[in-house]
């Protein structure tokens, strides 16, 4: 008989992780685009290894290099490498199967654990679990009954205590505890362990709990449009901030939804639907074609427009993300056109507030500077002010009388996604000029 044997193939889950990883990080191209065209069933397991490295890129490159394991083993394809040391460290800390490559990474493990646990790199811990409760369904206090019923424990903050008070009482948050966010009512933190639990829960289904990261519910917290107002949300599909605004208006008044994506739109009007909101006018059109007849009496206007998004902790990147000049450019023009349309075309507004999920000054506070130039009857107000003067991070100063007025939440500091946030208020003898 022959002695023969047919080489062991790597399990198809590693290798098409591999494969689009290799594409991403050789021709640059997007994660979730590159997952969506990936006929592959595991799509859940694949984008998990691929935020895992996405996290810890630094880690695991610097762990790779470190231990040797490509350059002793020539024929181990690099982005496979990647993976395969991803999960095993990172993910389930195990590999299926007993294929060259994985046989060889396993027998790297010590030494790779080493290299991680001495690398300054550590593993990045996740940001916490936000959720939100949805006031249209359910009472604050209803929603802290059910929590202590299921056994969770509220950590209590000092009310003196200071913003680096509240992060470190994150930071140290146990599995078992929840804090009360200490600047959007409302707003429950989780530990990050709980991501998941959270997200299959049977109150998020019913939208008694929404998973909408602290960050951007500071939209609505600084707009903050009394009960019976009336509102506009240029840009507003899903839907996020808009039913965060109807819970901040008690669920009176009025709120006019505009998005121009039909598919968008469809969200936009089944999540509202479902959310119990009962005073919000979806509209499917252009935000620019919107004026005082459409939407008339309109006091409070949000302008959340398409941006490059760089400021999702959601987003998995692979490889050191390139600026795109030509992209930040478009994108900027349009969120001036928005932005400016919205200082002009409603007589009656008294307060705006503009913001990303970007980390780009041309998107942010270049943005806001071309909209003061071309609406000389709107001034900026200090967002840190609005919020207690308990935040750290503004704009940049260099944008006199711009930056100091305006709010970033960064990541790493605040615990949060990215955003930028500024708000205008009009001046009040600007109809007299
Ligand atoms: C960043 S998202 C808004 C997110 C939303 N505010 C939320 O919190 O769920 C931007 C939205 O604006 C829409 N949009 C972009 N340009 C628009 C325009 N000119 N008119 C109306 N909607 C627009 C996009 O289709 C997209 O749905």
């Amino acid at each position: 008989m022959s002695q023969f044997t047919h080489s062991i193939k790597v399990p198809t889950q590693y290798k098409a992780t591999a494969k689009i990883l290799k594409a991403a990080i050789e021709k640059q191209k997007s994660i979730k685009s590159l997952i969506f065209e990936e006929k592959h069933a595991r799509v859940r397991s694949l984008q998990a290894v691929l935020k895992h490295y996405s996290d810890n890129r630094g880690a695991i490159d610097n762990a790779i290099e470190e231990t040797g394991l490509l350059k002793e083993n020539p024929n181990l394809d690099s982005a496979l490498a990647k993976v395969l040391v991803t999960e095993l460290i990172f993910g389930r800390g195990q590999l299926n199967g007993e294929s060259k490559p994985v046989r060889t990474v396993r027998s790297y493990k010590e030494k790779l654990q080493q290299a991680i646990s001495g690398s300054e790199q550590q593993k990045k811990e996740p940001n916490p679990r936000y959720v939100r409760i949805n006031t249209n369904l359910l009472s604050v206090a209803d929603a802290l009954d059910y929590l202590y019923g299921e056994e969770w424990r509220r950590k209590q903050l000092d009310p003196d205590g200071t913003y680096a008070d509240f992060l470190a009482a994150i930071r140290e948050l146990e599995e078992d505890e929840f804090l009360m966010d200490m600047h959007v009512e409302g707003v429950l933190i989780f530990h990050h362990k709980w991501s998941h639990y959270w997200a299959s829960h049977e109150f998020v289904h019913a939208k008694k709990f929404i998973l909408q990261n602290k960050a951007t519910c500071l939209a609505a917290e600084l707009l903050a449009p009394p009960v019976g107002s009336t509102v506009l949300d240029l840009c507003a599909a899903p839907g996020m901030k808009t039913l965060h605004i109807c819970n901040v208006m008690h669920n009176k008044g009025r709120i006019y939804a505009v998005e121009q994506s039909k598919e968008r739109y469809k969200a936009l009007c089944d999540i509202t639907n479902e959310a119990g909101c009962q005073i919000v006018t979806p509209i499917l059109g252009d935000a620019l074609t919107m004026d005082a007849t459409k939407c008339p009496d309109v006091e409070y206007i949000l302008v959340d427009p398409s941006c490059s998004g760089n400021g999702m902790q959601s987003r998995i990147s692979v490889c050191d993300e390139q600026k795109d000049d030509k992209r930040l450019y478009k994108l900027a023009g349009l969120q001036i056109k928005i932005l400016s349309h919205a200082m002009s075309a409603f007589p009656n507004v008294k307060r705006i507030l503009y913001c990303t999920c970007s980390l780009w000054k041309e998107e942010n506070e270049q943005v806001v500077q071309r909209c003061l130039q071309l609406n000389p009857s709107f001034k900026l107000l200090s967002c840190k002010k609005a919020l207690r003067n308990k935040w750290q991070n503004v704009g940049d100063k260099e944008y006199v009388q711009i930056g100091k007025n305006c709010l970033y939440c960064l990541p790493d500091y605040d615990l949060t996604d990215g955003i930028f946030l500024a708000m205008f208020e009009k001046r009040p003898d600007a109809d007299n000029e």
